[in-house]
């Protein structure tokens, strides 16, 4: 269901001519994506993902390309963009914007171990870092306003119980978001939906991050908490697996260590991490917009996980 704009190879032939990569050889329509339209494209000279972007435009996208050129410069594992003999990364194909990416090889873990999490995290300390120097800024979209602009869109929805813990969160962050603390943190380009379905692994090797269509500046901790809530827990509760936090923020912080501030600002971190999620499933789960709405994510999830990290044990961060 995932392919909304179809191509055939022989689409390509003419259009190919302007990268260095050979003759199409073969194309594969992928499944599982729900925003755009994913091919595996088989060339003379390699394995490569074209993506053809059906919500993106054109003026959103440099970011988020440049962002993974400038991290595949830097040896971060994530999909490189491939320039055509221009040095252009972004393109057009049926009049939508296109691009053609390496293919990251294996799999995604969805059961990960300890081994696992070690590895997500010595990357992602290594990705943050890597975008130090990234020159473009783009706000993380999915932050602060548009939590405050959400809000009150679903609160119609929800159960009195809900209402109160949505309003009482936004309240919390609200004050977070401005206190010193907060703006000490440090920041910078961050992938901000670094999800189990977002990276891609060849048995216990890590062979990329992917996805980064939710990209934006943020605070790196932002990030953890975000990777941490959805790598680190029994996926039935929401708790907390003790020996995968620890392998997860133990290989991040022996490339990139926290600070004090990031170490007094973890629990509302994940507090943070939890509600953007919570809030995006309401919001996808009441006012679907389009197909891509027909087997919305369970918002209750992470409802469960606020909760949690509103009440539950925390497991330090250092
Ligand atoms: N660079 C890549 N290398 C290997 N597989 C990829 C790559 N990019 C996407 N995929 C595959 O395509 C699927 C859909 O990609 P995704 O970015 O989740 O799509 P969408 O943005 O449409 O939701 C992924 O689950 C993955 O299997
Ligand atoms: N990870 C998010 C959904 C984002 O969708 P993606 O397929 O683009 O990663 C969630 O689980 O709510």
């Amino acid at each position: 269901m995932a392919v909304f704009t179809s191509v055939s190879l022989d689409d390509l032939t003419q259009w190919m001519t302007q990268f260095p990569l050979g003759k199409p050889l073969a194309l594969k329509g992928i499944s599982t994506g729900i925003e755009n339209s994913n091919f595996f494209l088989t060339t003379e000279t390699g394995e490569y993902v074209l993506t053809i972007f059906e919500k993106l435009s054109f003026e959103q996208l440099p970011f988020y390309l440049h962002l993974m050129r400038h991290l595949a410069q830097h040896d971060v594992l994530v999909p490189a963009p491939i320039a055509n003999d221009k040095g252009e990364i972004l393109h057009s194909l049926h009049g939508k914007p296109a691009a053609i990416v390496t293919r990251l090889q294996g799999a995604c873990q969805l059961a990960p171990q300890p081994v696992h999490c070690a590895a997500v995290g010595t990357m992602l300390a290594r990705m943050h870092l890597a975008g130090r120097d990234f020159g473009m800024s783009q706000p993380n979209l999915r932050g602060l306003d548009w939590w405050r602009a959400t809000t009150p869109t679903v609160l119609p929805y929800l159960t009195e119980d809900g209402k109160h813990l949505l309003r009482a969160e936004m309240h919390f962050q609200e004050a977070f978001a401005s206190s010193a603390l907060y703006h000490r943190l440090p920041r910078g380009p961050v992938h901000a939906d670094l999800f189990r379905d977002n990276v891609m692994f060849d048995g216990e090797r890590l062979t990329g991050f992917f996805d980064f269509y939710f990209a934006g500046c943020d605070t790196w901790l932002f990030d953890a908490a975000v990777t941490v809530n959805d790598w680190c827990i029994d996926l039935a509760t929401g708790a907390f697996d003790e020996a995968r936090v620890r392998a997860l923020l133990d290989a991040y912080q022996a490339v990139r260590p926290f600070t004090e501030e990031e170490q007094a600002s973890w629990q509302a971190m994940l507090r943070a991490g939890a509600f953007r999620f919570w809030l995006s499933r309401l919001y996808d789960y009441y006012l679907p917009r389009d197909a891509e709405m027909l087997t919305p994510h369970d918002p209750t999830h992470f409802e469960r996980i606020l909760r949690l990290r509103i009440d539950g044990a925390i497991p330090p961060l250092v």
